[in-house]
């Protein structure tokens, strides 16, 4: 027994022997807000679409409130896509755009026009509602697009990228409507997106997904902090990885045996002697100094370039192996540090600051095409 409202079992969608979508399962709670994000080409519109029903599953079950609705037609799945193109109908007025889905269900026109209204005012259309979609900008449309989807009081909204066709002034200001939206009407939000701050500010849940798998399920913090994978810390970014082997204990303390020397690991890391590791460590855990001796985990590189974000810089840093670390810094600390591209300076972090990987998988190292 599950008490998830909406439950994905082992979907999986293959074109021919290419595999597009291997096995996602989730459970997602009534009300809660899904981001899924991954490199392009991954899966996350055709597991949009299966939910949608604009896709069949070669494997797996939807259930929908206790219900199987993977047997069921688009229009009766109460789960509608509002997508990236959006696709509203060029020759219709905003008001017809909204009431489309209604007039398809039968809706009487006085409750079909009311209801309408009642979405282009809350979404702050209205002025708008006699007007052609066509001279409308993409903000504007973006809102009849939901207003159209929202207006069939769904149980579960699917939005492909909405966001991604707008300036990123409207964007960000969209966002916060979305949220705002989301919470006021409790509705289950599944969102694809390529913007990292999108799926990090918005979701309860971040899943993330690689060549048709999914590498990581975990609340923004979860994902952000605590990477599983190589390619997931190498997808969220600003994260420095190290591969070692782990040492012998050296008076109750372990270490890994990098290319780089020997680095301590936290307390608690639980891998056998001889085990192969990566280690990781965020870019804002790391300290650069231009002398050595500053920390227990020191290693020597090359100050290869600065790369201004804001209030902090990333100094992109390669190790004596070749070894590429990221280290972030306050601008301040930047002004005393006082070294310039190419010299020689001291990456450290403390032990408690480095985390093992539980998986070592390597970004597309998985087999995406069945064999015949
Ligand atoms: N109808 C189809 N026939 C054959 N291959 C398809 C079809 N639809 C999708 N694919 C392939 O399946 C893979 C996953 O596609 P999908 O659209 O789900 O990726 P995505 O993660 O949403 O990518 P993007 O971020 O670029 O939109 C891609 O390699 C794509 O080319």
């Amino acid at each position: 027994m599950t008490n998830a409202h909406l439950k994905l079992d082992g979907l999986a969608k293959s074109y021919g022997r290419f595999v597009a979508v291997e096995e996602f399962s989730l459970d997602i709670s009534e009300g809660e807000f899904i981001a899924i994000m991954g490199p392009s080409g991954c899966g996350k519109t055709t597991t949009l679409r299966m939910l949608a029903g604009l896709e069949t599953a070669n494997r797996g079950q939807i259930t929908l409130a206790g219900t199987r609705i993977d047997q069921l037609p688009v229009w009766e799945r109460e789960t509608p896509l509002v997508w990236q193109s959006l696709a509203l109908f060029p020759f219709m007025t905003v008001r017809e755009n909204v009431e489309f889905g209604l007039k398809m269900r039968g809706v009487s026109r006085a409750e079909r026009r009311r209801r309408a209204d009642d979405w282009l005012e809350r979404l702050g259309i209205s002025s708008y509602a006699d007007r052609n979609v066509a001279r409308l900008s993409g903000g504007q449309r973006q809102r009849v697009a939901l207003a159209r989807s929202l207006v069939l009081e769904p149980k579960v909204l699917l939005l492909d990228e909405p966001l991604s066709a707008l300036d990123a002034h409207m964007a960000i200001k969209m966002q916060g409507e979305l949220k705002k939206l989301q919470r006021e009407l409790g509705i289950t939000f599944v969102y694809v997106t390529h913007s990292h701050s999108e799926a990090f500010s918005l979701a309860d849940r971040v899943v993330i997904m690689n060549a048709g798998r999914v590498e990581q399920i975990g609340s923004p913090q979860d994902i952000f902090l605590r990477p599983r994978s190589k390619f997931v810390a190498q997808f969220v970014g600003g994260i420095s990885l190290l591969e070692g082997r782990v040492s012998d204990k050296e008076d109750g303390k372990r270490f890994l045996d990098t290319p780089d020397g020997k680095v301590r690991l936290a307390h608690g890391a639980g891998l056998a002697k001889g085990a192969t590791a990566d280690l990781a460590v965020r870019a804002d855990r790391i300290s650069v100094t231009v002398e050595p001796g500053w920390g227990e985990n020191e290693i020597a590189c090359t100050l290869i370039s600065e790369e201004f974000a804001g209030a902090v810089v990333n100094l992109h840093l390669e190790t004596a192996s070749g070894h590429s670390l990221v280290a972030q810094l306050q601008q301040r600390d930047l002004e005393q540090l006082d070294a310039s591209i190419g010299a020689r300076v001291y990456a450290s972090w403390h032990p408690d600051d480095g985390f093992l990987l539980e998986s070592t998988r390597q970004s597309g190292s998985s087999p995406r095409v069945r064999a015949a």
